[in-house]
């Protein structure tokens, strides 16, 4: 298998007028042009000799309310800290990569974490078609935001690829003087709609590596899955996971 090599580095604010057509250009927005089988390929080599190489790669997508903690989910994912202090809102959308190693196969995650503010949602509209998985947040110490998740997944239903993978993770987990949302009414309502479902946070790192390397995983099996290797399991995978963990991993 040929190796490819990772764009590296952070994608810049879109401006809120951006579309994917429109606003891929330059570095790291080249590697945003995906194909519709929904693999991302870049079409050069980074210009950076720090790029990492890479087998595969997929388009993550980060949505929910404003202020559920996506952009801190991501950049505890990317660099491994929590952005503590003043909440600085998203503008428009913007993407991180991250290059994992799945059962021996590099595989590139290009996550966009998108603006949760409702004046950005024609924005958004415009990502979801090349999303191969969406990482849908509500945040447990507020109701809303959990509230609201029923509309977010009519909005995915309508804009986004009939096969793309969805988890719904309630952050915050960490909040445990604020909850009002419990862990058993997250997995009611993930469990009526079909899909997985984990409470994070990115503030101790609960799960968060655990949310993404199953979501590469079910992406990279879907991709390379040989003909008598049995289905990938994403569910199966996530409830043993965290079986064998308890309920908490950083
Ligand atoms: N206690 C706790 N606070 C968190 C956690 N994640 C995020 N926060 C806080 O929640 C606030 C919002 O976090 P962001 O990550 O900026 O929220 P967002 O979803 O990106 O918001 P938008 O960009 O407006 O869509 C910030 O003040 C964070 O410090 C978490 O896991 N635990
Ligand atoms: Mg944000």
């Amino acid at each position: 298998m040929s190796r490819k090599k990772a764009v590296k580095g952070k994608g810049g604010s879109k401006s809120p007028k951006a579309s994917p057509s429109s606003g891929r250009t330059g570095k790291g927005l080249a590697a945003a042009a995906a194909p519709s089988s929904g693999l991302v390929y870049p079409s050069r080599p980074s210009l950076s000799n720090s790029g990492e190489f890479y087998d595969i790669a997929f388009k993550v997508m980060l949505v929910g309310d404003s202020g559920v903690g996506k952009t801190c989910l991501l950049v505890r994912f990317k660099d491994g800290a929590f952005l503590a202090g003043s909440f600085i809102s998203t503008v428009g959308i913007d993407f991180r990569n991250k290059v994992m190693s799945i059962d021996a196969v590099k595989v590139k995650l290009q996550i966009w974490d998108t603006a949760g503010q409702e004046r950005f949602r024609s924005v958004t509209h415009a990502y979801y078609r090349d999303a191969n998985a969406l990482l849908l947040l509500y945040d447990v110490t507020n109701k809303a935001s959990f509230d609201n998740i029923r509309a977010w997944l009519t909005e995915i239903h309508e804009y986004a690829q009939q096969d793309v993978v969805v988890m719904l993770l309630g952050n915050k987990a960490d909040s445990t003087h604020n909850r009002v949302v419990k862990r058993e009414e997250g997995e009611k309502l993930a469990k009526e709609f079909g899909v997985p479902f984990m409470e994070t946070s990115a503030k101790s790192g609960l799960n968060v590596e655990l949310a993404f390397t199953a979501v590469a995983k079910e992406l990279k099996h879907r991709t390379m899955k040989e003909p008598d290797e049995p289905k990938f399991q994403l569910k199966e995978y996530v409830d043993k996971e965290m079986r064998t963990v308890g309920c908490c991993r950083s």
